[in-house]
């Protein structure tokens, strides 16, 4: 029997929602029942634009709506705590657009409160779902280059500066790591498990924010992660899992591939290739749908005491960056 479509309701109407909107209207069993935005006429315009039958004028009108079965929450950091709180207190599941949430505390409330209310919860780490990632995660764990001593990964835009921009202010959340950084983050969180050590530096924008940030991650195994985020350039976005034989490439966008290649000691590469569907975001989509069909309160793929430990993990670094950029004057600006 066929399963009635998942009724989506996207809370907040930005580049995001947009996106991951269109992804949803090509995926079959899925559908775009509600958008809710501060504004009436931006919820509106959004609905007119992809053909969504209901607009709320506010969120908390959406999140009350019976033709709601998920809600996706795409507003800027600092607000998916309350709009995720304010869904799950109105009985719906949540995809939540990552950071989960801005700290760690925050985020440990929103597990208790989905975890109480026997809901389901993820954050939005779509990289996790893209099958070559799928993919580049079985090739690891058989064996194919051997322990993995290190890896490296990158995300950097030149993001025009402008401090009312959620990129670069503190009371949304901005900085190169809380909106970019999370990505070799829990990239390295995938391969490599919970760090030793954490050695993080950084450039703060005027606004204060980290907008050029390094973090050196150590393991229990001799293992290291190298990684970088930038809002100042924008680096090559690609990462590398290295090993005792051999290593995985993965170009640009390392985040959301198209190609991994292997390269074994000893013998010619092999080269992997996807055709993303869409802009990518579809796969997490169903895999929010294939959980809640089989009842389930969340996705072992990104389960929520990992995005717990990194979000501590992410408190960790954004400390040791305070702490080194009062110390400093620097600023990429
Ligand atoms: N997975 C991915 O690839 C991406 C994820 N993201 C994540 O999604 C979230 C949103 O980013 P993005 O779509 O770029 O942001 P935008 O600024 O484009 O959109 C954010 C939306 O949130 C709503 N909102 C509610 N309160 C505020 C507020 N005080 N200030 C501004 N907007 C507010 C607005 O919707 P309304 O006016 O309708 O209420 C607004 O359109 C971030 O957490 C980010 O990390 C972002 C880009 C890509
Ligand atoms: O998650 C993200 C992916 O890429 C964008 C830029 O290219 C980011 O700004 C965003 O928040």
């Amino acid at each position: 029997m066929t399963e009635p479509p998942l009724k989506w309701g996207i809370l907040g109407t930005g580049w995001i929602a947009q996106r991951f909107t269109e992804d949803l209207l090509l995926l079959p069993g899925h559908t775009v029942s509600a958008v809710g935005s501060r504004v009436p006429q931006t919820a509106e315009t959004f609905a007119r634009q992809y053909g969504v039958e209901r607009a709320w004028g506010s969120y908390e009108q959406l999140v009350a709506d019976d033709e709601v079965d998920v809600v996706y929450v795409a507003t800027p950091h600092t607000f998916h705590f309350a709009h995720a709180t304010l869904a799950l207190e109105a009985g719906r599941p949540v995809l939540v657009e990552k950071p989960f949430t801005a700290n760690a505390t925050d985020a440990r409330r929103l597990v208790e409160l989905a975890r109480d209310r026997g809901l389901f919860a993820m954050e939005a780490m779509w990289t996790r779902f893209n099958p070559l990632i799928a993919r580049l995660r079985e090739l690891v764990a058989d064996g194919a280059i051997g322990d993995v001593t290190s890896v490296y990964a990158d995300f950097g835009t030149n993001a025009p500066y402008d401090p009312a921009h959620r990129l670069w202010s503190p009371e949304l959340g901005g900085g190169a790591l809380l909106d970019l950084g999370v990505y070799p983050l829990y990239f390295a969180w995938m391969l490599l498990g919970a760090p030793e050590t954490v050695q993080a530096t950084a450039a703060t924008a005027p606004t204060g924010v980290d907008a050029n940030t390094g973090i050196v991650l150590g393991y229990a195994s001799g293992a290291v992660a190298v990684l970088h985020c930038s809002l100042t350039s924008g680096s090559p976005c690609t990462a590398v899992v290295n090993g005792t034989k051999g290593r995985v490439e993965v170009p640009s966008p390392f985040y959301s591939p198209h190609t991994l290649v292997l390269r074994r000691e000893g013998a010619e590469p092999e080269t992997f290739h996807l055709d993303v569907a869409g802009n990518g975001y579809g796969y997490q989509a169903e895999e929010v749908a294939r959980r809640l069909r089989a009842g389930e309160t969340e996705s072992p793929v990104m389960p929520l005491d990992e995005t717990l430990a990194i979000h501590g993990n992410l408190d960790t670094i954004l400390a040791r960056i305070e702490r080194q950029a009062a110390l400093t004057s620097r600023t990429p600006m």
